[in-house]
């Protein structure tokens, strides 16, 4: 039955969770809520209104004091909303107990001047804490155990020797508000934990979601046989490696890579030992081209092609001399098959920046090697 008051207290947070409740606790809850906060200020002004006519000298004095406390409030408020939110919580805490005692200290004074009807105000400042505060269980504990207790010490006595019957009403009325607030403040906690809760999952599932469209988007322009970029990824970037060339006025620059007599290869070893050597050539493209190239794609079955912007011929045909040597380095166990490539290179030296047009001199210089006889390398310049 009493669940819903003890849950805040099962669901205990430590650790990471705990400093991440306290920031949720800040930003979702007390930030949106302190302006709101604010509109407290006028309703404790209007109320200075009555001080005029139940303190018979010195209303004035009161006026101040409450003038003086809403502006020491207001700056209290705006400062920590801007510089420190984090303190907002004890701020709010702050002004409730502002408030409550300048009204104990109004009463107070009414009765020096025989008034004993005007001391119980404070009460509204309970029921506030309890209806319409953000602050957490433990500082709405404090402030309305400070609330009570000053009452009973403060005003109290004098009252009761007043009207002794008349008066333990107004205390079993504060009593109850201390309460029924104090109920009120840890059902609020306990629903802040829920909804800080619900707050978490959706954010750990926005996070998962946005990870794997990452993931997913870099599926779409990778290959998965050998990690390359794929055709797809060439025709999105081509501009921008275009434009990045144009930029640093560098000539850009082709390899179109082709695997000898690939389909002899499948054809005597299988299609598995085929993919194996797409892959290792893949690594030995990588191994070269990675530090130079604008990127490396898989650009067909066999086919890849690797860009450059930053050689001229001669480091142009050093790349594609080291990967020609290494091919046939490659041991394919069980099998004696050496594997050999052409390559097609091709270089802007009239600086078009236009990587197409590269492409399609790149795609005949390779026709070219493998015309020639295939495991060499020819290049056309622009
Ligand atoms: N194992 C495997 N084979 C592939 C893949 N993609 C394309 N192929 C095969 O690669 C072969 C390409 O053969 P061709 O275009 O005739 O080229 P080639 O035999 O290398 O001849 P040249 O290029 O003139 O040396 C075809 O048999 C395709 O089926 C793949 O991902 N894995």
């Amino acid at each position: 039955m009493f669940d819903f008051i003890l849950r805040p207290f099962h669901q205990k947070l430590t650790g990471f969770s705990l400093l991440r409740f306290k920031h949720y606790h800040v930003h979702q809850v007390m930030l949106p809520y302190s302006g709101f906060l604010l509109s407290v200020i006028p309703i404790y002004l209007l109320f200075g209104l009555l001080d005029y006519q139940h303190l018979t000298e010195h209303a004035w004095v009161a006026t101040l004091s409450r003038v003086f406390l809403s502006i020491l409030c207001i700056v209290v408020l705006i400062t920590l909303r801007r510089y420190a939110s984090k303190y907002l919580e004890l701020a709010e805490l702050f002004l409730v107990l502002t408030v409550y005692m300048s009204i104990i200290t109004i009463g107070k004074l009414a009765m020096t001047q025989g008034n004993f009807d005007y001391q119980s105000g404070g009460v509204l400042v309970m029921v506030y804490i309890g209806a319409l505060s953000r602050m957490p269980f433990k500082l709405s504990l404090f402030g309305l155990s400070l609330m009570l207790l000053s009452y009973l010490l403060i005003i109290a006595p004098d009252r009761i020797g007043q009207d002794y019957g008349e008066e333990l009403d107004r205390i079993s009325i504060f009593f109850a508000v201390f309460l029924i607030s104090l109920v009120a403040s840890l059902r609020r906690d306990s629903e802040t934990r829920k909804s800080f809760q619900q707050f978490s999952q959706i954010r750990s599932q926005q996070l998962r979601l946005r990870a794997s469209q990452k993931k997913l988007a870099l599926q779409t322009v990778t290959d998965p046989l050998t990690e390359l970029k794929n055709r797809l990824y060439l025709t999105k970037n081509g501009p921008q490696i275009e434009q990045s060339a144009q930029h640093t006025n560098k000539p850009l620059s082709v390899l179109m890579i082709d695997i000898d007599n690939f389909k002899s290869i499948n054809d005597t070893y299988g299609h598995q030992v085929g993919d194996n050597v797409i892959y290792g050539v893949a690594q030995i493209i990588r191994q070269h081209c990675g530090r130079y190239t604008g990127m490396n794609v898989r650009y067909g079955g066999e086919e890849f092609l690797s860009v450059f912007q930053c050689f001229n011929e001669q480091q142009l045909c050093q790349i594609a001399e080291k990967i020609l040597d290494d091919v046939p380095k490659l041991y394919w166990p069980n099998t004696n098959l050496r594997v050999t490539i052409s390559i097609g290179a091709s270089i802007d030296v009239k600086q078009r920046w236009d990587l197409n047009e590269l492409v399609s001199h790149g795609d005949k210089a390779l026709y070219l090697a493998k015309q020639n006889g295939k495991n060499q390398i020819q290049l056309i310049t622009q």
